[in-house]
């Protein structure tokens, strides 16, 4: 079929170059004035025969006789011709044929469009007909008139309906042709009275006061003397009230609305180009599209050779007897509580089996809800679930953790087609549900990732995860991380990419950041991002990032004006609770500010955390969270926190998770992709060609810069003397340095800073740097101590 298909196209285009009925603009022009031409030829031929055709019919039989001549104005022809047109065709109303022809010919003479010409022949062939039967009805005594046609179809009419008949088929003929082709209507007719009685009584009135009485007399107006032109002094209207019986020779025409409908050729409009467009397009056929992976053209893309199968060849075993096993237990407890069941089937996941019941008819799901745990007991098993009933099947799923749990291996889903074909934006493959279908979702739709879960769940599993799927889908043109790991240990393998795939603060050493204090100055210098990227939105007049960087890709943007290819940028932080516990409101206000705004010019934000209490995911967090997952947690409260349902706190853990993006709650069993793996990838990443320098974010200088506060010796810290001890040993000024080396909080260690540059040992606040030490050594410190008298 589908060669059928491919084979007849080529033919079908063939045809369509060598069409043999599309006439040449010449050949049309030939043709036309033939028409015209002839149509005179008729129309003179058909006059002149109702005055000839007396003496030329006896003519029509010597065609041949050169020395026969017809009083016809076209001699032999016209009369021949006329004879079959007028006499055995139409009679009068063969006229209109001249017409329609004359019209076909000034149509292909001009070239105008075929369609309104069809129309009119359409109804002149009607009128013909109509014409034709019309007169041969009416003028019986004059044959000519109605043709021969006129009279035979008269003829034929009559015998079946009779005079009456006929005549009623006239009427409607009249009125199918009033309506249809002149838009007749009774309140048009009415319209069309009333305005002709207004322009009358008008005249009447302009007329009168120029006119002598004399002159009245004499000329008759058609109204009565005594009745005059009634005003209504309300509505303004006027009226006649009588017309007198002169008024009879007005004759009524009704109007015709143009009675030939113009064909109006639509010329197509052809955008003028705009000039920046001209340039885009000249710029793209001179050097074609925009590439951003031009820079690192020969990059590799990981190969999946790098992940590790972890002994999962097949697919997942089935262990029949655990099946029946469950199967029964789950029959035999919902028996117990009175609750018979009409059909039970069960999914094998990864971690899980799902059975799915059918209760009888009757039961109330509540009832079996409320028996979760006491299944849970009777089946012996940690993690059960109940979801009742399960959303759009009006079933209950009870979810039964496997004994064996297959792992699901970062290799598996990220060869899966599904990850593969995936044309998404930042797609990540989290894993496999529980139906065993790979789960991936868009990072860019969610916008913005919540994950909790308590410790040794599989939370930096997961993040790894996230991770390696960008990694193996995104070119380090498109994707930038900034990573947030305060724990140290977790995100250093990615330090290796450094220059291929992270973002940092200018001047900073390190792209991976596990200082809390530095996460405050690179939030803020991401808002700034924001704030850029969305001048650039604007002056590119685009909605988002995907249309700016289509927009750049096709040279419309010029980088001359600040214009560049945007990539996207994934903040990941590893430990909020941490962060928001040493930092605070002054992170969770630019958090919430990139949350809230950042979607539109790709800068998306995934938030790891151990507690996922009310004061760590406050509300303002959450509320711009909407896409959340939930490992393990210890309590239903932190379930609830979560994801907004319990259902956590059943999870057996080792990358057992819930997902939401909305309402539904999906689990899935999260790819396992180990540390040896994480190195793997980072390792062949990092041994290509990279970029000289990680993608540098906008400088952001603290509001507290340059402020020299002054402070009292007297007020000092009692640990001044220590700290300002640290920090000339390190030569480094830093309050994370404090707090580390002093055992001492962030805001105690800030406060130290801030009165040891008031003693001019380190240097005021330079942005993502550290501050500047000013005392070169202990002995200068000892020195400088000593003079303040201390
Ligand atoms: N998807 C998974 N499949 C199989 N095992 C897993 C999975 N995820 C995690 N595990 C197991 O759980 C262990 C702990 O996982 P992980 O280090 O991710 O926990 P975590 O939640 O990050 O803990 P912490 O918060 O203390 O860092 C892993 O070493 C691994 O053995």
């Amino acid at each position: 079929m589908a060669k059928k298909a491919s084979k007849s196209k080529p033919k079908a285009t063939a045809t369509k170059k060598r069409n043999p009925f599309k006439i040449s603009k010449q050949n049309k022009i030939i043709l036309g004035s033939l028409l015209i031409l002839f149509s005179i030829a008729l129309f003179f031929s058909f006059v002149s025969f109702y005055f000839s055709w007396e003496h030329d019919q006896s003519l029509l039989s010597e065609f041949k006789n050169r020395n026969e001549e017809a009083k016809n104005l076209l001699n032999k022809f016209g009369a021949s011709i006329s004879h079959f047109f007028v006499y055995k065709g139409f009679g009068i109303a063969s006229l209109i044929l001249p017409v329609l022809l004359c019209l076909t010919g000034i149509y292909m003479f001009l070239g105008l469009d075929k369609k309104g010409l069809a129309k009119k022949w359409i109804w002149g062939l009607l009128f013909l007909i109509w014409f034709s039967i019309a007169f041969g009805f009416f003028a019986v005594e004059s044959p000519l008139l109605g043709g021969l046609v006129g009279y035979e179809m008269n003829d034929f009419l009559q015998d079946y309906t009779g005079k009456i008949g006929v005549l009623l088929l006239l009427i409607f003929g009249l009125i199918f042709i009033l309506v249809r082709l002149f838009n007749v209507t009774p309140e048009g007719v009415a319209e069309y009275f009333k305005s002709k009685r207004k322009e009358l009584s008008a005249d009447f009135r302009s007329a009168r006061p120029a006119e002598d009485n004399d002159i009245e007399d004499d000329i008759p107006l058609g109204i009565d003397d005594e009745e005059q032109v009634l005003v209504d002094t309300y509505t303004h209207k006027e009226e006649i009230p009588h017309l007198n019986k002169e008024e009879d020779d007005f004759k009524v025409t009704v109007p015709k609305e143009d009675e030939e409908e113009l064909a109006m050729e639509v010329e197509q409009i052809v955008e003028e180009p705009e000039e920046i467009d001209v340039l885009a397009s000249k710029l793209v056929d001179d050097f074609g599209e925009f590439d951003p992976t031009l820079e690192l053209g020969n990059y590799k893309f990981p190969t999946i050779d790098l992940l590790d199968a972890h002994g999962v060849s097949g697919g997942i075993t089935i262990n029949q007897e655990e099946l029946e096993e469950n199967k029964d237990k789950i029959v035999e407890t919902l028996k117990n509580y009175k609750i018979g069941i009409a059909q039970i089937k069960a999914t094998i996941g990864p971690t899980v089996t799902l059975y799915e019941i059918v209760p009888d008819a009757g039961i109330r799901i509540s009832k079996i809800k409320n028996l979760e745990d006491d299944i849970a007991l009777s089946l012996a098993a940690l993690g059960i679930r109940i979801i009742a009933p399960i959303p759009g099947k009006g079933t209950i799923g009870i979810e039964v953790p496997n004994k064996n749990a297959t792992v699901v291996s970062m290799r598996s889903v990220i060869a899966s087609s599904k990850f593969q074909k995936a044309e998404m934006e930042l797609p990540i493959a989290f894993g496999k549900t529980i139906s065993n279908e790979t789960f991936v979702v868009d990072l860019a739709k969610m916008p913005h990732l919540l994950m909790a879960g308590a410790t040794g769940q599989g939370k930096s599993v997961g993040l790894n995860a996230v991770l390696t799927s960008l990694l193996y889908k995104k070119h380090p043109a498109e994707v930038k991380f900034i990573l947030v790991d305060p724990k140290k240990v977790e995100l250093t393998l990615y330090n290796k990419i450094e220059r291929h795939f992270l973002a940092k603060l200018p001047d900073s050493e390190e792209a991976i950041i596990t200082d809390n204090t530095k996460v405050i100055n690179t939030l803020n210098s991401l808002c700034i991002e924001m704030d850029n990227r969305y001048e650039l939105l604007k002056l590119a007049m685009v909605r988002n990032l995907k249309e700016y960087n289509t927009k750049f890709k096709a040279r419309k943007l010029n980088p001359n004006d600040g214009h560049k290819y945007l990539p996207y940028i994934v903040l990941v932080i590893d430990e909020f609770a941490d962060l928001i516990m040493t930092a605070g409101k002054e992170v969770e206000t630019p958090i919430a500010r990139l949350a809230q705004l950042a979607r539109a010019i790709g800068i998306h934000l995934i938030v790891a955390t151990q507690r996922p209490s009310v004061n760590v995911i406050t509300g303002i967090i959450k509320a711009n969270f909407p896409a959340r997952i939930a490992f393990r947690v210890t309590s239903k409260i932190d379930s609830r926190t979560i994801l907004d349902a319990q259902g956590a706190d059943q999870l057996i853990g080792r990358g057992d998770m819930l997902y939401t993006q909305g309402n539904d709650v999906t689990r899935i069993q999260c790819a396992f992709v180990d540390t040896p793996e994480v190195a793997k990838i980072t390792e062949y990443i990092g041994s290509q060609r990279a970029y000289p320098e990680a993608h540098e974010l906008p400088e952001y200088i603290g509001e507290d810069s340059g402020t020299s506060v002054d402070y009292d010796i007297e007020d000092r810290d009692k640990m001044f003397r220590e700290a300002a001890e640290v920090i000339v040993i390190a030569q480094q000024g830093s309050a994370s340095l404090i707090q580390r080396k002093l055992k001492l909080g962030y805001n105690r260690a800030g406060r130290i800073i801030d009165q040891l540059e008031a003693a001019g040992i380190v240097g005021p606040f330079e942005g993502s740097k550290a501050r500047q030490v000013l005392i070169p050594d202990m002995a200068s410190l000892q020195q400088l101590l000593d003079n303040e008298g201390l």
